[in-house]
């Protein structure tokens, strides 16, 4: 006699049936996404990328486009923070399929939250590398060993910030493009700061977006100047770190972040050089980054 049907065994069913269906749809994403790379590998050719550079997959703009736009969406009880988890497990698994993907992360034995960050952001199968300065970070994303570094999230108290070291504008100076944690930071170790990824693509806009600004200033201005000018010239400041190179009266130099895209062709740059016409000023790019989602479910809260 056939054992009596359990009332789990129709539902476990139909688990079955939508597992199988998830798991085509991500066989069929993963066919797209490879697409994407011939395609974005030929546009590189076309632009005339440096032979010797390999291309670069990764869309930090992207991404975070894509889980802002399921985050709308998104309804039920399936936590929220864990469909981004799944996703940013996801996005870099089939971005790795594209092309090589590496990650250095600032992450010496006292600061291992960094290392939770990058990988609950990059997933836990990249390759990824713990390095104990920002700057070496920045070196590895220069030369090419890691396609991004994570590097703290700049303070105030920095004795010898690394964000000096991307005024270049060379093509193989990296820029911030991304701001983790994404999506919360879940059970990560530590009470670290947040952190900045850092890597060889443009900083792009999404919509809602932060903008860092390297502002050197051949004379000393007090910051409530410095922001005023700013202020009048459409750019609103929402953090600022100052860095005097020996004597506190001479040149220094200012990471200001900016509330919006800014790009080297926004009227806004020229019209705040305009604005301090008497002082030599150089106002660098050094990258930006989606404004991180707000989630209400955070592993910490619970
Ligand atoms: C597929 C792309 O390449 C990468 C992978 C993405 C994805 O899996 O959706 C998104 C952005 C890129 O980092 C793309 O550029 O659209």
């Amino acid at each position: 006699m056939p054992a009596p049907k359990s009332p789990l065994d129709d539902l476990r069913r139909e688990i079955d049936h939508i597992d199988d269906a998830i798991h085509d749809l991500l066989m069929r994403r993963a066919a797209v996404v490879e697409r994407i790379g011939a395609v974005k590998a030929q546009l590189d050719d076309q632009n005339g990328a440096v032979a010797a550079a390999p291309p670069i997959f990764l869309r930090p703009a992207r991404e975070a486009v894509i889980l802002r736009r399921l985050m709308a969406r998104h309804a039920g009880s399936f936590p929220a923070a864990a469909v981004v988890r799944m996703w940013r497990e996801m996005i870099t698994a089939l971005t790795r399929i594209q092309g090589p993907f590496a990650v250095a992360v600032y992450a010496p034995e006292e600061r291992r939250g960094f290392w939770d960050v990058a990988r609950d952001h990059f997933g836990s199968f990249v390759s990824m590398t713990a390095v104990n300065t920002p700057a070496a970070a920045i070196r590895a994303v220069s030369e090419g060993t890691a396609t991004v570094g994570v590097v703290p999230y700049p303070a105030e108290d920095d004795a010898d910030p690394w964000w000096r070291f991307l005024l270049s504008s060379d093509a193989r100076t990296p820029r911030v493009v991304a701001r983790l944690p994404f999506g919360g930071r879940g059970n990560a170790r530590g009470e670290d700061r947040d952190a900045l990824a850092i890597a060889l693509v443009p900083h792009e806009p999404t919509g809602d977006d932060r903008t860092l600004l390297a502002i050197e200033l051949g004379h000393d201005l007090s910051r409530g100047r410095l922001k005023d000018h700013l202020e009048h010239s459409g750019l609103a400041p929402t953090g600022f770190c100052t860095w005097h190179a020996k004597d506190p009266s001479g040149p220094s130099l200012h990471l200001v972040e900016i509330a919006d895209f800014v790009d080297h062709a926004d009227p806004r740059l020229s019209a705040f050089a305009e604005r301090l016409a008497e002082i030599p000023v150089r106002v660098n790019i050094v990258g930006g980054y989606a404004v991180p989602l707000h989630l209400s479910h955070d592993a910490r809260k619970v």
